[in-house]
């Protein structure tokens, strides 16, 4: 596998996904970016601008508290420096793992989410029964000081019955490939947010 050209935090997330299938990164945003990214969803939080997130896409989309109960919204280039920052990382991402598993990805969607305490998302699978282009899961934590005892979990179910917490704490990407790994969220005792994307495949 040629990853000469790569940088050592992206080589790494490429061999993780190349031998498991998912990879954890504990420091991946840099902190002052984590502490903006932050901030941002907070003020569209309270502009209002956060939505329900739906189950489903398009005209098939339901809100469905007893299913996933966070509130979101679609990330666009252009409107904060902070998130372009973010994308232009993923854009990076993107670049790396094509050369290296030649994944033929052509496109990223994220999304800002917000779990209030209390909310939680699901045992679920990253692909709508009708559309299969999302490739690469990537969710990006936004959370200072997060401890075990705030819950809120991410909570992937590996093979052979294992599972593996993730705490969602700022700083932490953690990356995996949306077919092949159910996985839900965890009710926390405090707001959690994070931004959640997918690295898509060409329709
Ligand atoms: O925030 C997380 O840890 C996971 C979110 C998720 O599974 C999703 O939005 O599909
Ligand atoms: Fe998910």
């Amino acid at each position: 596998m040629n990853t000469l050209a790569i940088a050592p935090l992206f080589a790494r997330i490429v061999d993780d996904l190349a031998t498991h299938g998912w990879s954890q990164q504990s420091i991946f945003t840099p902190t002052d970016l984590t502490t903006q990214l932050a901030q941002e969803c907070h003020k569209r939080a309270q502009r209002g601008q956060l939505e329900l997130a739906g189950i489903g896409r398009g005209v098939a989309k339901v809100v469905h508290s007893g299913i996933r109960g966070d509130k979101m919204q679609w990330l666009e280039e252009g409107q904060n420096a902070a998130v372009d920052r973010y994308l232009g990382l993923m854009e990076q991402l993107r670049v790396a793992l094509n050369q290296t598993l030649f994944l033929g990805l052509d496109d990223f969607e994220s999304h800002f989410a917000l779990y209030p305490a209390g909310a939680f998302y699901k045992k679920h699978l990253d692909r709508f029964r009708d559309d299969d282009r999302r490739i690469v899961t990537c969710i990006a934590y936004l959370n200072e000081q997060w401890l075990p005892e705030h819950g809120g979990e991410l909570r992937m179910y590996l093979d052979n019955e294992c599972v593996h917490d993730v705490l969602p704490q700022a700083g932490t990407l953690m990356v995996f490939m949306s077919a092949n790994w159910p996985h839900e969220v965890l009710p926390s005792t405090r707001e959690r947010l994070s931004i959640t994307g997918w690295f898509l495949r060409r329709a």
